[in-house]
């Protein structure tokens, strides 16, 4: 792996990337990051001893792929600098964008006529090694120019290739789907402490319980189906319990959320001013739900 990548956006994505890349071997003096917080920078040259700057097109000079790890609302600017960022020469330069909702297109009508443009959904799982990316090629991506992403994420975790009228759904599924599950544990924890259990006997019962079976569903070639009936005894707790989520409609939830996803993910690549199109979280920024 001797390309030279630049990653725009130093955030929760831009390191979990990061991260992996040098843990897979990339020798950091290939790696370089643009970040507009300078606290931020601080942060990742203490921690990686990577080069951190804040000029795109400085850092992308000579980079053969360039992740874009912005929020969705700040592509555009990014996209204004790197149209200006003179071309690699021989070696054409693949821009990566990791953002929700942007399509290639867009992408494509601000860089140079025929630059090649991957769209990726990743999710944060990134950050230990377990990601689930998506990867879609925009119009003008080679066969060559998709491998090589495809080879960048796979040191991050695992790499599926769809065609881009997939990523709505991609994203309801494995993008914003490690929050489904944060959501559930969180709701197991106090459900736990409810039932007499201290806070943190809840949380590591919880936390295990959910670690080993993702586990079990990944490795032990069962599916979920199978794995739920194993530990359903005929008349048994297991059954109880279950009986309670049908009836509060856990699966009318599920379709409903990633209805309301895919939806939100559709609607930021119809329209430029894309925050301004999300609905309302119904989380403070203090509760430490973003992403
Ligand atoms: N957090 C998640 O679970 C996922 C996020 N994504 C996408 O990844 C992208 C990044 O998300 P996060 O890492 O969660 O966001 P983040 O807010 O943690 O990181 C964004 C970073 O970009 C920096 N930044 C802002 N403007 C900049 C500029 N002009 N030049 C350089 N750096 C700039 C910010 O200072 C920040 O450090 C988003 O587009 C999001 O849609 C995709 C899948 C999952
Ligand atoms: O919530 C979001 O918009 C981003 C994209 C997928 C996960 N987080």
């Amino acid at each position: 792996m001797t390309e030279r990548v630049a990653i725009v956006g130093g955030g929760k994505i831009g390191e979990a990337l990061l991260a992996g890349l040098i843990n897979a071997g990339k020798p950091v003096r290939d790696l370089v990051v643009v970040e507009r917080s300078a606290e931020r920078s601080a942060e990742l040259v203490d921690d990686y001893g990577v080069r951190v700057t804040d000029d795109v097109t400085d850092a992308v000079d000579g980079a053969r792929v360039v992740f874009v790890a912005v929020k969705p609302d700040v592509v555009d600017t990014v996209l204004q600098s790197l149209g200006k960022a003179d071309d690699n020469g021989d070696e054409e330069r693949i821009t990566v964008s990791l953002a929700a909702g942007v399509p290639t297109s867009r992408y494509e009508a601000s860089l140079p006529a025929g630059s090649p443009v991957v769209r990726v959904m990743p999710n944060t799982p990134m950050l230990v090694n377990e990601a689930m990316s998506a990867v879609s090629p925009g119009r003008y991506a080679n066969d060559d120019q998709v491998a090589l992403a495809v080879r960048l994420l796979e040191t991050v975790g695992k790499v599926m290739v769809v065609p881009e009228k997939s990523l709505d759904a991609v994203t309801a599924i494995s993008g914003s789907g490690p929050a489904y599950f944060f959501l559930m544990v969180e709701a197991m924890i106090d459900a736990g402490v409810a039932l007499g259990l201290t806070r943190a006997q809840a949380a590591e019962l919880a936390v295990q319980t959910v670690k080993g079976s993702g586990v079990l569903l990944a490795e032990s070639g069962l599916t979920s189906v199978d794995l739920r009936a194993a530990v359903t005894s005929p008349g048994g707790t297991t059954a109880a319990a279950l009986r309670e989520f049908e009836r509060y409609g856990l699966r009318h939830a599920v379709n409903e959320a990633t209805a309301a996803c895919a939806e939100a993910s559709a609607r930021m690549a119809r329209r430029p001013e894309i925050e301004g199109s999300r609905p309302a979280s119904p989380f403070t920024p203090e509760s430490g739900v973003g992403g």
